[in-house]
């Protein structure tokens, strides 16, 4: 007997009490041992149109709605003893007949009002939905046949509504909808094609659009994981695209890219779990961009594997400068010592000094050796002669390159002298030690937050990998890419092209801030390597309020207003660490603060720079001083040492104003003094 579990299950298990939770895995539990359910006074529920469906008695109070069939029991739904039959009797559980997926249908006769259902795990707002006096929007898919709707999965008896929904009425309708329709069909309104469908063999269960809601439990050991975090929903349940990514093998390195919020991270995370799963003796790294973030991919492994199972210990999370620091010690016995930026200006003065170097700024110098010398490990004045100074088109002729030498080279000599080493020359002995090394210290690289992998990163983490199928896979955004000049990753041996997946749908972002905050960038972004990652028909998987943005004459009426709108999230029940303020610079977090200051919670709310929202999401977001010479940053701006690298700082200013913005969940507000940055412009167009 099949036993398995519906996410209508987890969702509504994660509403109950501690105490009824309690006693509901006590009988998820016995059901799993005892499938026939003797014990739990099963009975028929009588006014379903289903006849699989039996509601179980878990205490006083509480029952479990389980779906029998012949050779499966499908544990669907828990609550209260009206609320669980009401449930029941309003479903169908049944293989559409076009897509042959299981699916969990509404009964249309039975809902009155087209409305998101109180069930429904998002939120949906009174702004969201039709405002009355406008003249009535033409409706959206009546173009489509019967035969175009069966195919994305639209049930039977929701044909007529989906032809006569506008774009008002479709999000609540959405909500109604098996998630492969509703996406497919938000998909056609982007961008007017419906996407291809799922073909899968004979077996209902095992269809990919099955899989991202009922999951079949092997063993005991797997029902306590997936119940011990049921408000993690990806813990158990993925998308279709994200199962297809996690489960695939890759004869050579591989990228799994995707806007913000598309469950890139949850993709790299559940990898290398299942690695770690299928092969007992695999080491695995799961390296990102920082400590924080490395930290919060070890809290999310829990959730996939409990600690003591023998996954966890081999699976090693780490930051990209944690796990080089770890190997240098290995390698050389001690940590390495590593010139600060005042160390290297200060160098560079004195080199260009002593040997007489003029009509180069010191900030061209700097820029010069972090984003050519140091970035790429020229040693000498040949490699500097032909080095490709990507990112970088001020034209620099052989003479001048051979007279900025000596200066490069006086400065690696004096660090050399004093022990002094860069991030960049770690990474890069290390990458020259370890590719030769036939054994290897991981079985599986992943990475995530891969596109601010510097040059040198990307070959240490090259060199680190095998060899050999599933040897690297790497996890990023080219749309968040603030801290690196592009390049190829070809060049360095990294070659993705022709396994590099993008992911289309966004969990984390309402559809209105996510559509605003994707005016930021251009609709395609192509990488050095040609890769074009295609950002039109990307979906959000639920709606919300529009962001707003507002400008004003002075600080005080911005931290006035911000003040307004927080409170009223408060008043909403948001939680105050469920908030989050950006700002452009850690200088202005204390225009932050003042402006929070007094409100219930504020010490919880969270203020920092946006190059530290990276990775974060709340479920409210104020990015704020967007002021004219704060975004972009004119520090950088006069900083730019030649034209491409002032586009290149124009592009990170705006996506860093991306990362900040994606962070929302529900709420976003964009304020600014006036004259306000060029970029909020974006949003409100
Ligand atoms: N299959 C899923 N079901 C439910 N929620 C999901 C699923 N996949 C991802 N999420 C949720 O979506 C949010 C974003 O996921 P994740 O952080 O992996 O995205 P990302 O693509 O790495 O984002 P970013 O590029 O902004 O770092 C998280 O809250 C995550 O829990």
């Amino acid at each position: 007997m099949n036993f398995l579990i519906a996410d209508t299950f987890t969702a509504s298990f994660n509403r109950l009490s501690g105490l009824d939770q309690k006693a509901v895995k006590a009988s998820v539990f016995d059901l799993q041992m005892d499938p026939t359910g003797n014990g739990l006074q099963l009975h028929r529920i009588e006014n379903s149109k289903d006849a699989n469906f039996w509601s179980a008695r878990v205490n006083r109070d509480v029952r479990l709605i389980v779906h029998k069939t012949g050779d499966s029991i499908l544990v669907a739904y828990v609550g209260h003893h009206d609320d669980a039959y009401s449930w029941a009797e309003r479903r169908r559980i049944e293989a559409h007949p076009r897509t042959g997926a299981i699916q969990i249908v509404e009964v249309r006769a039975r809902v009155e009002d087209v409305a998101p259902p109180s069930t429904f795990d998002f939120i949906f707002p009174e702004s969201a939905k039709g405002k009355g006096t406008r003249a009535p929007a033409p409706p959206l898919f009546s173009a489509l046949d019967d035969d175009a709707l069966l195919s994305v999965g639209v049930p039977t008896d929701w044909l007529s509504d989906v032809r006569a929904a506008d774009d008002d009425g479709f999000f609540a309708l959405a909500a109604h909808l098996p998630a492969e329709a509703s996406e497919a069909l938000l998909e056609y309104a982007a961008t007017g094609l419906l996407p291809a469908p799922i073909l899968a063999g004979a077996n209902p269960f095992t269809h990919p659009d099955a899989l991202r809601r009922i999951r079949p439990i092997a063993d005991q050991e797997e029902l306590e994981q997936a119940l011990a975090f049921p408000w993690e929903k990806w813990g158990v349940f993925l998308h279709p695209s994200q199962r297809a990514l996690v489960d695939r093998s890759f004869s050579g390195p591989a990228r799994v890219a995707g806007s913000a919020g598309t469950g890139k991270t949850i993709v790299a995370i559940h990898r290398a779990v299942r690695l770690a799963r299928e092969n007992p003796h695999a080491r695995i790294l799961l390296a990102s961009f920082s400590q924080p973030l490395a930290d919060a991919m070890a809290k999310k492994l829990l959730v996939l594997a409990p600690e003591t199972g023998g996954i966890v210990p081999r699976i090693t999370t780490a930051s990209f400068r944690g796990i080089a620091e770890q190997m240098y010690q290995l390698e050389n016995g001690v940590r390495p010592r590593i010139a600060s930026d005042l160390v290297l200006r200060e160098r560079l003065h004195s080199a260009a000094n002593a040997t007489g170097l003029k009509g180069f700024s010191e900030r061209f110098l700097l820029s010069e050796w972090t984003n050519v010398i140091d970035a790429w490990g020229v040693t000498s004045l040949d490699t500097y002669s032909t080095v490709q100074r990507m990112g970088r088109k001020s034209r620099l002729g052989p003479n001048q390159r051979e007279r900025l030498w000596p200066v490069f080279d006086e400065v690696r000599a004096a660090l050399a002298a004093e022990r002094y080493t860069t991030w960049a020359d770690v990474f890069t002995g290390l990458a020259d030690a370890l590719s030769h090394r036939t054994s290897k210290s991981f079985d599986h690289v992943i990475i995530d937050e891969a596109q601010d992998l510097a040059p040198a990163e990307l070959r240490f983490f090259a060199a680190l990998a095998p060899g050999k199928a599933d040897g690297l896979f790497l996890a990023g955004d080219v749309g968040q890419r603030i801290f690196q000049h592009p390049y190829s990753w070809a060049s360095l041996g990294v070659d993705v092209r022709g396994r590099s997946h993008t992911l289309k749908v966004c969990y984390r972002t309402s559809q209105q801030i996510r559509r605003a905050a994707d005016r930021l960038l251009p609709a395609v972004l192509r990488d050095t390597d040609g890769l074009e990652d295609e950002r039109r028909g990307i979906i959000s998987v639920f709606d919300g309020p529009a962001p707003e943005v507002k400008s004003f004459d002075a600080e005080r009426a911005e931290a006035d207003c911000i003040r307004d709108a927080i409170e009223g999230w408060l008043g909403e029940g948001i939680a105050a660490p469920e908030i989050g303020l950006f700002v452009r610079t850690s200088q202005l977090v204390p225009r932050a603060r003042s402006a929070i200051a007094g409100l219930a919670g504020a010490e919880e709310m969270v203020t920092a720079p946006m190059s530290l929202a990276k990775g974060l999401e709340f479920r409210a977001v104020v990015v704020m001083a967007c002021d004219e010479g704060i975004l972009p940053l004119d520090e950088r701006v006069a900083d730019a040492a030649d034209e491409v690298e002032l586009d290149d700082i124009y592009e990170t200013e705006r996506r860093l104003l991306y990362v900040a913005c994606t962070r929302a969940r529900e709420h976003l507000l964009l304020t600014g003094v006036i004259p306000t940055s060029e970029y909020l412009t974006d949003f409100t167009n």
